[in-house]
């Protein structure tokens, strides 16, 4: 797949609120997605990316969007052109499409499988680093952390997470640019008795996986979200983010499955007899 991406206007329109129906580009009743998802999602899903327009960017913003554009997708060839005057071997019968590859090929799921995280030379300061921790993120410290606080270095950050307040639910975690989406992902394996985990094959498929990285008080629950940003300050972000999270002394050892009210705009999920269900 190749995804021709404008390099005058590509980081106007990755900071851009604007949805598809501001711009009229979709006919799609109710859809909501914004100018930002539809880039990312498909500079995540492309093998070539015709980098366009560069006769109309200095030297610097080109290098910057370069280092970007690898890090959202480590595997695909970018081409640089203008008015995409391209050699057409580069972009036609490439034959290097393959859905299963495409689907993985995300610089944040990349980051995700690396073993540890090494150092490497960053290029314009573009980097990634993955947050990851067991306890829950606090519902009113984080949400006040991600709608007043998130910093604008980040240019993208996708993963999983929970809640203090929603013990059983798995939540997904998705930001490009100025977009900032949380979207339930069901819930946790831990959440329901084994017997239950067992009628689902996708938990016989990956059980060792699962099992793994179980915890003794958490199970499968977990934060571990990837973020992609430019100049960041990893440890700035990383104690802003450990101090959203719930201190052993306000989880009340007792009662911590029940969960309880928050603020945040997403579905509660629960599991009933075996079956996720959205009240
Ligand atoms: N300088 C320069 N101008 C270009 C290049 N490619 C296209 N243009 C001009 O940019 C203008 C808009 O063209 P595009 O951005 O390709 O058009 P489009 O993507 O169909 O239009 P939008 O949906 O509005 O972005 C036209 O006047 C083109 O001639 C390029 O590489 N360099």
């Amino acid at each position: 797949m190749v995804t021709v991406v404008d390099a005058y206007n590509f980081f106007k329109d990755f900071s851009s609120p604007e949805t598809l129906v501001d711009r009229e580009m979709t006919d799609i009743e109710d859809d909501f997605r914004t100018i930002v998802n539809l880039l990312t999602d498909q500079v995540e899903f492309a093998n070539v990316i015709v980098l366009n327009k560069t006769d109309l960017v200095s030297k610097e913003d080109l290098g910057v969007l370069k280092s970007a554009l690898k890090k959202l997708n480590p595997g695909a060839t970018i081409v640089e052109s203008s008015f995409c005057k391209v050699d057409p071997k580069v972009i036609l019968n490439t034959g290097l499409f393959n859905f299963e590859k495409a689907e993985q090929s995300a610089g944040w799921i990349e980051e995700l499988n690396k073993d540890k995280h090494t150092p490497e030379t960053e290029e314009y300061g573009i980097s990634a680093f993955v947050y990851r921790s067991k306890k829950p993120f606090d519902a009113e410290r984080f949400w006040k952390y991600v709608s007043e606080k998130f910093p604008a270095t980040v240019i993208r950050s996708k993963g999983l997470f929970w809640l203090s307040s929603r013990p059983d639910q798995a939540l997904i975690w998705g930001q490009a640019g100025g977009s900032l989406r949380a979207d339930s992902a069901g819930v946790w394996w831990c959440s329901m008795p084994f017997e239950q985990r067992t009628k689902y094959v996708s938990f016989i498929e990956n059980q060792q996986l699962i099992e793994s990285d179980w915890d003794k008080n958490f199970g499968d629950r977990k934060n571990e979200i990837v973020f992609i940003g430019q100049d960041m300050n990893e440890d700035i972000m990383r104690s802003e983010l450990d101090a959203c999270l719930i201190a052993s002394k306000e989880l009340d050892l007792d009662n911590w499955r029940e969960g309880y009210q928050d603020s945040w705009p997403v579905a509660r999920t629960q599991v009933l007899n075996g079956v996720d269900i959205k009240p």
